[in-house]
């Protein structure tokens, strides 16, 4: 058996090409057992890295196809190995064959993600790089994209480091304190208000890093939004103004939409995942009041409430229990109906629910205010990738136990406790950010992550 694993690169479908890896101290070796150079004549151990050949494909002596052989040499290249990469004409047939026969001639299969978990044994790659690499793959837009690679270029690993930097000055101070403390009490003050400062700074950029998952999981899975209100607010109007379809239905009757209905809207780079809802009110009408509980449910559960109010009218009690509802949430007011003339108390809706949007959801008015205040509310205008963001829970949890122990650092600087105290969670928050980077991730924590990579990646 050689040193190297093999396996199709390319998707398992018909297309012009597909590409067999090979990565490993042998995989020239392998590439030679299959690959039959035609012109010009020339040994392909011998080949430098970035060259190419044409010729054969083989099995056994017999042709498969044709191809070109594309080498890499070690370290340069994706996954830090020598490297070959064969390409065939895009049959699934044919491009098996050519596996099988890299197989044959020592190859051994590779597992899952098994070429960027050589990158990262390597050191070419982080793990919040090789996370970035799946996101990569799985982007569906532009967004996403220009996110996953801010995270494969290392946005999110050098946020870390700079972290990290930050904390080993503290806990390097504290360490020579304790051999070495200071002579009088005044230093010893000082000392400590300039650590307590510092472990501030760290803790407040924690805060800021644990605030970017929001952003991402926003981007990701877009946000589930409510529309809610009481009857004849004009909920049904704006849903279907922003998806453009008339998928609710509209009448002057209170109590029309009573089952929950659902869309999506892609805001700029933002999806919202509406639900229109019942109208709030008391009511005695038994299907109408189910909806009601739908629409109390999902107030609930909404990452984000668009709380429509009827501007041509004074308040209701209605508005009033919705209020009441809200507190707490994540909220926009709109006061609706601006094309009529204006009845509702603006500045106690302010007062109760914060900043209110005008629209008009019958002629479009106010659709630009509304779309802003949504990306402000949501916070997506504030994500810059390229300083680093947190992409997936992993990550999110190791923040969380950094985050955790950087407050006990804190807490106890700030209660008078001797520094060692803090020292000690401040080396605990420190393991927490190293197992977030990857230096300190145990095997099981690599393999999980390699095991959402495809075979071939
Ligand atoms: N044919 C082919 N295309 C591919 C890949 C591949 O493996 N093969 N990749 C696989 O995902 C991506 C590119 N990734 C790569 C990453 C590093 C190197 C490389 O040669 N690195 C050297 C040189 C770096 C430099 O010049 O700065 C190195 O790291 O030393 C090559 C491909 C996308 N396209
Ligand atoms: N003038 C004016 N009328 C509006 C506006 N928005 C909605 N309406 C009207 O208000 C009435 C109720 O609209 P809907 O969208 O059905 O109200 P809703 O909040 O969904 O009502 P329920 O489903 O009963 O809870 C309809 O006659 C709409 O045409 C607006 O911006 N201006
Ligand atoms: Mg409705």
């Amino acid at each position: 058996m050689a040193d190297c694993i093999a396996a199709i690169s390319t998707p398992m479908a018909s297309g012009g090409v597909s590409m067999i890896r090979i990565s490993g101290a042998d995989a020239l070796k392998v590439a030679a057992k299959v690959f039959i150079p035609k012109y010009p004549v020339r040994d392909i151990e011998k080949m430098d890295g970035y060259t190419a050949a044409y010729g054969d494909i083989t099995a056994d002596g017999t042709k498969l196809d044709d191809g070109v052989l594309l080498i890499f040499r070690a370290p340069h290249s994706y996954t830090g190995e020598n490297t070959a990469e064969i390409t065939c004409h895009g049959g699934i047939h044919v491009t098996k064959r050519v596996l099988q026969a890299v197989l044959s001639a020592g190859a051994v299969m590779a597992q899952a993600g098994e070429f960027t978990k050589q990158a990262l044994v390597n050191g070419k790659l982080s793990l919040t790089e090789a996370e970035g690499v799946i996101d990569l793959i799985n982007a569906g837009n532009d967004q996403l994209l220009s996110c996953a690679r801010a995270q494969t270029d290392g946005a999110l690993y050098r946020r870390i480091e700079a972290l990290c930097e930050e904390i080993i000055a503290i806990t390097s101070e504290i360490a020579v304190w304790i051999d070495y403390p200071d002579e009088s009490e005044d230093e010893d003050e000082i000392a400590k208000a300039d650590w307590l400062r510092s472990t501030l700074a760290v803790k407040e950029n924690i805060d800021s890093l644990i605030a970017t998952y929001d952003c991402g999981e926003i981007l990701r899975n877009g946000i589930a939004t409510a529309i809610v209100g009481k009857p004849n607010a004009g909920k049904s109007t704006l849903m279907n103004r922003l998806t453009g379809v008339q998928k609710s239905i509209v009448t002057d009757i209170e109590g029309t939409t009573r089952d929950i209905v659902e869309d999506t809207v892609q805001l700029g780079d933002i999806m919202l995942k509406l639900a229109d809802c019942a109208g709030i009110r008391e009511t005695e009408d038994t299907v109408e009041n189910i909806g009601v509980q739908r629409m109390i449910e999902r107030i609930g559960t909404a990452q984000l409430i668009l709380a429509v109010f009827d501007g041509s009218r004074e308040l209701s009690d209605d508005d009033k229990r919705l209020i009441e509802l809200l507190h707490g949430k994540t909220v926009i007011p709109i006061i609706n109906k601006s094309d009529l003339e204006a009845r509702a108390d603006t500045a106690f809706i302010e007062n109760e629910l914060g900043k209110a949007v005008i629209i008009s959801a019958k002629t479009g008015g106010g659709a630009d205010e509304l779309e802003q205040a949504i990306k402000q509310r949501c916070g997506i205008s504030n994500l810059d990738a390229g300083a680093g963001f947190l992409a997936n829970e992993r990550q999110r949890q190791c923040a969380l136990s950094a985050q955790a122990a950087v407050d006990r650092a804190y807490n106890a600087l700030h209660g008078g406790m001797t520094a060692d105290v803090a020292g000690l969670e401040l080396e605990a928050a420190l393991s927490s950010l190293y197992e977030l980077s990857g230096k300190t991730a145990s095997e099981e924590v690599i393999d999980r992550i390699f095991s959402r990579f495809c075979v071939g990646k």
